[in-house]
């Protein structure tokens, strides 16, 4: 087999001839070349012929510049933060940091660094590249000292050119997307309130909100939890949709229903949702229509404006004596408000939620339900079994099938409990078996007595202790003829008394 193998090799001394002969008619075009052909072209006739005889790389490799003339190269800072998250056992140099605005650790690669990252089971190389230069090294000037150094960074992006195509239309975009779920992530969200001190009347004062409620822990109804979502995914997604039709891009929701069925938790999981502020404003506190605009135009983008218990807080058109204040003091009309929500403030503002909520949606002005003014109406009801079922599972970790649950069924449905209850019977015990019978003793007790109103009334003042007193659910006292709309005014203001600045109406929020 060796043997036969050699038998077809040309001898050495005729490949050596071969390379000789070949070395010598280079030599010789090259002589001719330079003798005949005119140096600039020659540059460029050998530059040519070395592109054609120069094996050629199957990688393309892509240059991603920190920074685009003078904006920021988004696809850097993309890449930058999506590939903090890739770095493996090989790296050798990282680096990290910590700004007292982040909650965790960075990591960044540090120069020369290399990674390999998978996307559809193709593998890309990045490599980070920061070079020196001195700005002004071109010249020569001895006595100029003004040289800066200034740095250049980039990234380099290698992959099989066949991938050129997949990595512009969804690598890249991919990263983009990543990169602004896990800043959005990263971002701590804040609450604003007004600021009542004399001082500073009329500004936002603001505090992090972290409250937990998510769209996981709200008792809702699926459904319409679905349809909430979806609504707030395309409102966010219809950027361009808005600027076509010539809208304004905010959305209006109507949050209504009793105390204790999660309104203000239902705000709180749209906040963490969208990763949005929320601005608290209270318009208690708001004497002219000219210090609403001032407060409105100082909201920032990407918000949720809420304005709480809109039936209480404005007496709309005019404001009632009830309030402690003279008539003439109070300059705040419905039409300023819908005026700066219809106009100015959200035509120069982007994607803007606002929020009223109210626990007696029949005593609004009918100008704020006018069709296209609260683009949605949601109606926080009583706790359903489907509800009772996600805060057992909040509270006591348990699943649908614990073998109360069928009773428990049976009696909510025909019981009106707020979710604010449920939760505080929730949290009544450690033992599940305990809690759930006394959770379903409630239940027996209310649905015995009947009188569902009176039941409630005292329930929450038991569950929501300090809440119920400053509210009265009232929708009983409605119920019954009672009328309570001249002291809805008061009691807001003896709640806003009670809490005090910063803590007020999104009380559940700061629970
Ligand atoms: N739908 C719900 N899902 C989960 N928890 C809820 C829900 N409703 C109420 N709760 C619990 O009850 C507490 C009070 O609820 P929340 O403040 O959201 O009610 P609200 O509808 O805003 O009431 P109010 O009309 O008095 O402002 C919350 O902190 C939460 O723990
Ligand atoms: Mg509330």
């Amino acid at each position: 087999m060796f043997s036969l193998t050699n038998m077809h090799m040309p001898p050495p001394t005729s490949i050596f001839s071969a390379y000789a002969s070949m070395t010598a008619t280079i030599m010789l075009l090259r002589t001719m070349a330079n003798e005949f052909i005119p140096q600039p072209i020659r540059g460029y006739i050998f530059k040519a012929f070395r592109y054609f005889i120069k094996p050629h790389s199957a990688d393309l490799t892509l240059i991603v510049e920190e920074s685009n003339g003078i904006a920021r190269n988004q696809v850097y800072d993309a890449a930058q933060t999506y590939l903090s998250t890739k770095v493996s056992p090989d790296n050798e140099r990282l680096k990290v940091s910590k700004s007292p605005k982040e909650k965790k650790l960075t990591i960044r690669l540090e120069k020369g660094e290399k990674l390999v990252d998978s996307f559809n089971g193709v593998f890309f190389k990045w490599r980070f590249i920061c070079t020196e230069s001195d700005k002004n090294s071109h010249n020569n000037d001895s006595n100029n000292n003004n040289s800066t150094r200034s740095e250049k960074k980039y990234f380099e992006l290698s992959f099989h050119k066949k991938h050129k195509q997949m990595v512009l239309e969804y690598y890249l975009p991919f990263i983009l997307e990543k990169a602004k779920e896990m800043k959005d992530e990263e971002r701590v969200l804040k609450m604003h309130t007004l600021n009542t001190s004399y001082h500073h009347n009329g500004k936002w004062d603001s505090i992090n909100l972290e409250h937990p409620s998510t769209f996981d822990t709200l008792a809702m109804e699926s459904e319409l939890k679905k349809e909430v979502i979806e609504d707030l995914d395309r409102f966010v997604k219809r950027k361009e949709f808005y600027k076509r039709v010539g809208r304004a891009w905010k959305r209006g929701y109507l949050l209504y229903g009793p105390p204790g069925t999660g309104k203000s938790s239902l705000i709180a999981a749209m906040a963490n949702y969208l990763k949005f502020d929320i601005y608290d404003l209270q318009l208690v506190n708001i004497v002219r229509d000219s210090d609403l605009r001032n407060l409105l135009l100082a909201t920032a983008n990407r918000s949720i404006l809420v304005i709480e218990d809109i039936d209480c807080t404005v007496d709309l058109p005019n404001r009632r004596h009830g309030d402690g204040r003279k008539q003439s003091e109070v300059q705040l009309t419905l039409s300023g408000l819908l005026n700066f929500i219809d106009g100015l403030w959200s035509s120069c503002g982007d994607e803007r939620i606002i929020i009223f909520t109210t626990n007696h949606k029949e005593r609004l002005d009918p100008a704020l339900l006018r069709p296209g003014r609260m683009d949605k109406h949601i109606n926080m009801s009583y706790c359903s079994y489907e509800g009772f079922k996600v805060l057992a599972s909040n509270y006591l970790e348990i699943s649908s099938d614990h073998h109360l649950f069928g009773e428990i069924k049976g009696l909510i449905e025909d019981t009106q409990i707020t979710p604010a209850q449920v939760a505080e019977e929730l949290m009544k015990d450690d033992d599940t078996e305990t809690t759930l019978k006394g959770f379903m003793k409630l239940l027996k007790r209310k649905k015995m007595e009947g009188d569902v109103c009176e039941n409630d009334t005292q329930d929450n003042v038991n569950a929501k202790s300090n809440k119920s007193k400053r509210h009265k659910v009232s929708s009983c006292k409605q119920k019954r003829g009672v009328g309570v709309g001249k002291r809805i005014g008061a009691s807001t203001q003896r709640r806003t008394r009670s809490f005090g600045r910063g803590c007020l109406v999104m009380d559940g929020m700061l629970k």
